[in-house]
């Protein structure tokens, strides 16, 4: 599969990497507005490519984006400490204008996976600009809240993270919520799990959890000045789940006609991944006080979207 990757910067270069790393693309092709730079990192990545997985790697313009069945967008403005995701919008949003013009021109039968910020929002701008079904626009949203979730209750229960079924939904941002009453470990309740290993899920665990998860970009940005390997391994695990059409359940920001009496929002929800995109939306089951949470999310992103556009 060919896969493009607009904005090789720190995110577009890592998923670049994982992609060879995975063996999940047979050639990828990096754009960025800094020409030196896209080839700078191609070159570096290529050069992991007899340690790991078969893969031409290089950089273009846009006209070598040309036969792209996923195109993952990642060009833009990254946070910088302190600053939040959203505060990115204007920059960003101006930024994608000239980008999906280029990919509407190039590649239109494309997949387009969005992982700039504020990525809801984001999709959403890509959505409208290409005029594409929303099947084939769709970003990454809470793929790496719900990986942080999975992590950090595998490390509390002391079990793997696979094992633990758990996901973030709405915005990637700070309303997200954190769908703890539908968590599992293998096939227990979460609270079941946990008793029978002796760590129970208690008010101060769950704090603490959800603070780790829901700070966990502006405590990395602090450290280091931005995220990019768990999005990077994230982005790789969608492109594969489109190319081995494995309808992998998947917490992908996309359009949604109703949730939580919002209409039409752009948010993460456990979708079905595979060849022709999101497949299917799951509308999980959730406390009340999860619902609220949710609809507030869901408000706050529609409410955002309608000012934008
Ligand atoms: N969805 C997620 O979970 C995550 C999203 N991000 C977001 O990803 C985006 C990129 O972050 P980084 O890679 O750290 O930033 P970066 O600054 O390292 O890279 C961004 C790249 O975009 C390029 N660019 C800017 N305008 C362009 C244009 N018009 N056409 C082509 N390329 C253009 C820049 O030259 C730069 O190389 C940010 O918005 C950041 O917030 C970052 C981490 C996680
Ligand atoms: C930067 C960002 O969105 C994250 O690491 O979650």
């Amino acid at each position: 599969m060919k896969v493009g990757i607009v904005g090789a910067g720190m995110v577009g270069s890592s998923v670049g990497f994982a992609l060879v790393l995975r063996g999940v693309a047979s050639e990828i092709v990096l754009v960025d507005h800094n020409p030196d730079l896209a080839q700078a990192q191609a070159e570096d990545i290529a050069h992991a490519v007899p340690f790991a997985q078969p893969t031409r790697v290089r950089a273009g313009g846009y006209d070598a984006l040309e036969g792209a069945e996923v195109i993952i967008i990642a060009a833009g403005v990254p946070q910088k400490p302190g600053e939040d995701r959203m505060s990115l919008l204007g920059r960003n949003a101006a930024v994608f204008g000239d980008v999906i013009a280029e990919t509407n021109r190039v590649a239109r039968d494309a997949i387009l996976l969005i992982a700039s910020n504020p990525v809801d929002i984001m999709t959403e701008v890509a959505l409208q600009a290409s005029g594409l079904p929303a099947a084939r626009v769709f970003g990454s949203g809470t793929i790496l809240d719900t990986a942080r979730f999975r992590y950090l209750l595998g490390q509390h229960l002391n079990v793997a993270a696979q094992s633990v079924h758990a996901y973030v939904l709405g915005e990637h941002g700070d309303s997200e919520v954190l769908a703890w009453s539908s968590a599992r470990s293998g096939c227990e309740t979460l609270t079941d799990f946990a008793d029978q290993v002796g760590a129970p899920i208690t008010d101060a665990v769950r704090q603490e959890v959800d603070q780790k998860v829901r700070r966990a970009a502006y405590r990395i940005i602090e450290g280091k000045g931005a995220t990019w390997y768990g999005i990077g391994a994230g982005l790789a695990r969608i492109v594969q789940a489109i190319r081995d059409d494995q309808r992998a359940v998947m917490t992908v920001s996309a359009r949604v006609s109703e949730i939580e009496g919002i209409h039409d929002v752009t948010l993460s929800l456990p979708r079905v991944v595979g060849r022709a995109g999101v497949a299917e939306t799951l509308i999980p089951h959730l406390s009340f006080a999860e619902a609220t949470a949710l609809r507030a999310s869901a408000g706050m992103l529609r409410e955002t979207a309608q000012k934008l556009l």
